[in-house]
């Protein structure tokens, strides 16, 4: 379990992080989203101590990381692309770590079978692909068997069949009753992976919900209409809670009414139609209209109860 607390970290004039607050739980993927610069790798260098919080505290497992007395045992992070020492071949960096951490080969060997690198274990880490590379230093975090598991944009520049096999692990992991924290700035990538959301824009918390409760009410229906008297149906469906907006000329999209209501006001009033039909908005689509408001989200995150 991770707990962060009005954890907030400046660089100068700069608020990279400001006030979160939030937990990430065990025995299920909890995906940390929000757009390129909203703080996710400065909070979770500050989980892991690299980074002092300005204000604010956070702790793994109940402590501090820097309290913990086999800190990789208790958690294991991928962040940026390691620096492996190039010349050396993975299961010889794994063993100087295994062997620097009290950790015996047998784990090493575990770990190698466990990211598929058995076949390249020996060769020099220096002329990995990016995809292998990745897979030594999820290798690395998880030589610890520790119980949170935490990965700064794992999928970053994968193929889709590296996407795929680190999606199934992290499941996997969560499903062994881990915790497993995982950033990215996609949306469409975290609908597939995670079941919990914690998005962040500017440093700010803007919602730590289910996936399913963010995707119920992201879900808002569009509702196109087409009209040869498009300018009167607009003013006519004007009102409270109901936006219209106009794309191309004679069409119409609006929210906040349904599909019958707008029907029912259009013949009322002997207005035209030549097309009605209802859409969802993607994820993709509230996610991004969330981060961008973010100064207007601010003070109101969105919190489903777990
Ligand atoms: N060492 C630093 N000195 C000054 N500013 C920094 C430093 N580290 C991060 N920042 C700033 O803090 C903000 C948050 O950065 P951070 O890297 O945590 O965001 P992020 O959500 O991880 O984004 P990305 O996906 O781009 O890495 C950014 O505006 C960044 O420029």
């Amino acid at each position: 379990m991770i707990e962060v607390v009005e954890l907030s970290k400046r660089y100068g004039d700069k608020v990279a992080v400001d006030t979160l607050t939030f937990q990430v739980r065990p025995g299920v993927v909890t995906g940390f989203l929000g757009p390129n610069g909203a703080g996710k790798s400065t909070t979770m260098r500050m989980i892991l101590g690299l980074d002092a919080p300005t204000s604010g505290r956070v702790t793994v497992n109940g402590r501090r990381y820097a309290e913990h007395r086999a800190p990789m045992r208790q958690i294991g992070a991928l962040l940026e692309a390691k620096a492996v020492h190039a010349g050396r071949s993975a299961r010889n960096h794994l063993l100087a770590l295994a062997a620097t951490h009290g950790i015996s080969t047998r784990r090493v060997d575990e770990v190698i079978d466990a990211v598929g690198l058995r076949e390249v274990a020996g060769k020099r880490a220096g002329g990995f692909s990016l995809g292998m590379g990745q897979r030594l230093g999820i290798a690395v975090a998880l030589l610890g068997d520790p119980a949170v598991v935490m990965l700064d944009e794992p999928v970053n520049g994968l193929d889709p069949d590296g996407i795929r096999w680190i999606r199934d692990l992290l499941k996997g992991l969560a499903a062994e009753g881990r915790t497993v924290f995982v950033s990215s700035h996609l949306m469409s990538e975290m609908a597939q992976t995670a079941e919990h959301l914690i998005v962040v824009g500017r440093g700010r918390l803007l919602a730590d919900v289910s996936l399913t409760e963010f995707t119920r009410r992201a879900s808002q229906t569009v509702v196109r209409v087409r009209s040869p008297q498009a300018a009167a149906l607009r003013e006519l469906l004007a009102g409270a809670g109901v936006t219209v907006t106009s794309g191309e000329p004679g069409a119409l999209e609006v929210t906040g009414l349904t599909r019958e209501q707008i029907g029912d006001r259009a013949a009322a009033a002997r207005i035209t139609l030549h097309e009605l039909s209802a859409s969802e908005t993607s994820l993709e689509d509230a996610f991004m209209s969330m981060t961008r408001d973010a100064v207007e989200y601010a003070g109101t995150p969105v919190r489903s109860p777990r």
